[in-house]
């Protein structure tokens, strides 16, 4: 079995030693451009288009990481990149689910226990106890309820939360609240406090915490964009911001990466930034998942983690 292997930025001898451990009959290697000879499977991550096209005798193609919204676009250039049946699988957790859960409960909790007012009373030099949030007042919502977002809903559910997730099929996670479907977006934005977004990138989603979604949250809003940064109107939260509909936010993700230094994002002092790593690929885990997946496709199995290229995620 051979297996290629491409990544602008992670260390990959420590990636191709890694994969040969764990499938020690297998021959891995980096590919180079002007590399055709054969292969079974390919690891990438934005790769280039002569990786991929032409091997039709590929097995399976995986992303290292969770979205393949950048492969996806690239395969929509290029529709010839990835050859046809070929399958395209992504990440499935990994360790990112946990990343997220931390992420997601310490900036809840942070809003939830006001340190935000106290942070400004601070700058003031002001003492001053204000009046505690109630569990009750503060309606989690979570976009998007797959591998990552269904297990933040269930870590703040178990934070005594009363969470709701949205997603396009009903799920059945105890204790959430489950909407589907655009029919139930406006359902379960009314009443969300705290919106946190963890949808894939598609054409369907692109651009929907806008000024008409926002409008729809509780007052004194919060909102963490985790996803991608084409999710969020920029503008728009600005503007709600400043209006006073939108208490604060914290964003993992933008529109332009990285952002760029004149942003007004930067400044705002209730826009709290992370540069893109709420969850990054653990590569012992992905390694194992990844080796997991190609023995169940060498047996004739039909391993989870399959990209559906028509639904674009
Ligand atoms: N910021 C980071 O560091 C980071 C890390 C990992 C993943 N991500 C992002 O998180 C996203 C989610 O990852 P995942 O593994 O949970 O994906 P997933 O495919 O398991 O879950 C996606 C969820 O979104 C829902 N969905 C998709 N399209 C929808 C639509 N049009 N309307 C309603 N619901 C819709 C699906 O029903 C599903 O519940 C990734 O696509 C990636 O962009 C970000
Ligand atoms: O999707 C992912 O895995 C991360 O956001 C890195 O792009």
């Amino acid at each position: 079995m051979d297996i290629i292997f491409h990544h602008p930025t992670f260390e990959t001898q420590s990636w191709l030693d890694g994969m040969q451990k764990q499938l020690p009959e297998a021959r891995v290697r980096q590919w180079h451009p002007g590399d055709d000879q054969p292969a079974d499977y390919a690891l990438v991550w934005h790769p280039p288009v002569e990786m991929l096209s032409g091997r039709q005798a590929l097995k399976g193609v995986f992303a290292l990481g969770a979205g393949v919204d950048s492969i996806l676009s690239k395969l929509q250039a290029h529709p010839d990149m990835l050859p046809n049946g070929v399958p395209l699988f992504r990440l499935e957790d990994t360790g990112m689910a946990l990343q997220m859960q931390e992420y997601a409960v310490s900036q809840v909790l942070h809003w939830f226990r006001r340190f935000d007012d106290y942070q400004a009373l601070k700058q003031q030099a002001k003492w001053l106890p204000l009046e505690d949030y109630r569990r009750e007042d503060f309606t989690i919502g979570v976009l998007g309820a797959g591998v990552l977002g269904g297990k933040v809903a269930q870590s703040l559910a178990a934070w005594g939360f009363p969470v709701r997730c949205w997603s396009r099929s009903h799920k059945n996670y105890p204790g959430i609240t489950s909407f589907a479907g655009h029919e139930q977006l406006g359902d379960f934005l009314n009443g969300t406090r705290v919106l946190i977004n963890l949808l894939p990138n598609t054409p369907q989603t692109v651009g929907i915490i806008n000024h008409q979604l926002l409008n729809q949250l509780a007052n004194d809003a919060y909102v963490m964009n985790l996803a991608r940064g084409v999710h969020l109107v920029e503008n728009d939260l600005l503007a709600a911001l400043e209006s006073g509909k939108v208490k604060g936010a914290m964003l993992d993700v933008f529109a332009k990466e990285p952002l760029p230094v004149d942003s007004p994002l930067w400044k705002h002092p209730r826009i709290a930034i992370t540069p893109h790593l709420a969850a990054v690929t653990r590569p012992q885990e992905a390694m194992e998942y990844i080796a997991k997946t190609i023995r169940q496709i060498e047996n004739g199995e039909s391993p989870s983690g399959q990209v559906s290229l028509h639904n674009g995620y």
